[in-house]
């Protein structure tokens, strides 16, 4: 037994989202923007002594072994890499499943940025973005974090400067969403890959709006520009998420937003202190509906050397 290694997993937001069109592989065309929050997931790695890997922790709904992320990502790595260790694999889970937060996402890239220290693997970020897309479209983003676009089916990744500082309240009901399902019942419009090529540019209004509001460096302008295509499916779906949506206006909230396929909603403001007052303002009702809340802060890129890679030896 070695010593073990251990990584915060952070949570992803959609300030932006839009959907170009349905493509011939399954996927859509989308343009999004990214933000990772202070809300994490551990995951933390141990050399075993034979070859197999051992999956702890994680909850009822992160699945067990084989079918968990962060076992695909150790699977992945170990078929492209070669033989490697064994290896004990703690899960350590506080961002809600099938929320729009890509928690089984992040713990894959932290998964992978574990592995490529254990395992001396000297990979870039790009190669680990290249490698984790095949296991899902916002994986490359959680290598990055920070604040990012993202185009294609969400692979293709573009660093931006930082969005200006917020909080956010997020209400997380108790059921989950299926993202494919979600996506399906846009009925997008068949993507025609090759206009899009040809200009190049970002056309979806939400990105377009939020590229400018990002570019002004404005909090109010970003505000004013959030925006997310696939509300209007989930909400159709679970009207009540309209209902916790306008809790968070009522309490001073400055805009309130789903993110990604749902169905947590968030709501955004300034200061921590307004964003925890408003959370215990709203907790009990929420939490008698069945929601989970949770307060957290965006994250800039930099950030995080801070939760990197920690080790200490296992007693
Ligand atoms: C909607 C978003 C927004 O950030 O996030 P979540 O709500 O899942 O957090 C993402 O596009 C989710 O990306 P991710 O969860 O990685 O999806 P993947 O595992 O790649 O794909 C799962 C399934 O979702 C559908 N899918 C996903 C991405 C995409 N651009 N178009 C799609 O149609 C496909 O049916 C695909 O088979
Ligand atoms: N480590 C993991 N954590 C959470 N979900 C996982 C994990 N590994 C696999 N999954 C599966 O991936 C699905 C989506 O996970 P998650 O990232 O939480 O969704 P979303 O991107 O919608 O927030 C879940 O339904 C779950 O079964």
């Amino acid at each position: 037994m070695g010593s073990i290694l251990q990584k915060l997993a952070p949570a992803k937001i959609n300030l932006s989202l839009d959907v170009l069109g349905r493509r011939s592989d399954g996927y859509h065309q989308v343009e999004m923007i990214m933000q990772t929050i202070d809300l994490f997931d551990k995951v933390s790695v141990r050399r075993r002594d034979d070859d197999s890997f051992c999956l702890y922790g994680g909850n009822d709904e992160a699945p067990p072994e084989a079918s968990n992320l962060v076992y695909k990502t150790a699977l992945l790595v170990k078929q492209i890499k070669g033989q490697q260790s064994g290896l004990d694999i703690f899960l350590d889970k506080k961002i809600p499943v099938a929320a729009g937060l890509a928690g089984g996402s992040s713990d894959a890239a932290a998964m992978m940025k574990l592995l490529n220290k254990l395992w001396n693997l000297n990979c870039s970020a790009q190669e680990m973005e290249l490698l984790l897309a095949k296991l899902g479209s916002d994986i490359p983003f959680l290598v990055q974090g920070g604040t990012a676009l993202a185009t294609g089916r969400g692979e293709i990744l573009q660093a931006l400067p930082a969005a200006p500082a917020f909080w956010v309240i997020l209400i997380k009901p108790s059921f989950g969403v299926s993202t494919p399902k979600v996506y399906q019942a846009l009925q997008a419009p068949l993507w025609v890959e090759q206009s899009h090529t040809a200009s190049g540019a970002i056309r979806g209004a939400h990105t377009v709006a939020m590229l400018k509001a990002l570019e002004q460096g404005s909090y109010s302008a970003m505000i004013a520009a959030l925006g997310n295509e696939l509300e209007k499916v989930t909400i159709e779906w679970h009207p009540q998420l309209e209902e916790y949506k306008q809790y968070l206006l009522d309490q001073g909230c400055d805009q309130a937003l789903m993110s990604g396929s749902g169905p947590t909603i968030m709501g955004f403001v300034q200061q921590e202190k307004k964003a925890r007052e408003i959370a215990s303002s709203i907790a009990e009702k929420v939490t008698s509906q069945g929601c989970n809340i949770f307060v957290a802060r965006s994250l800039v890129k930099e950030e995080e050397k801070n939760w990197n890679v920690d080790s200490y030896p296992s007693s």
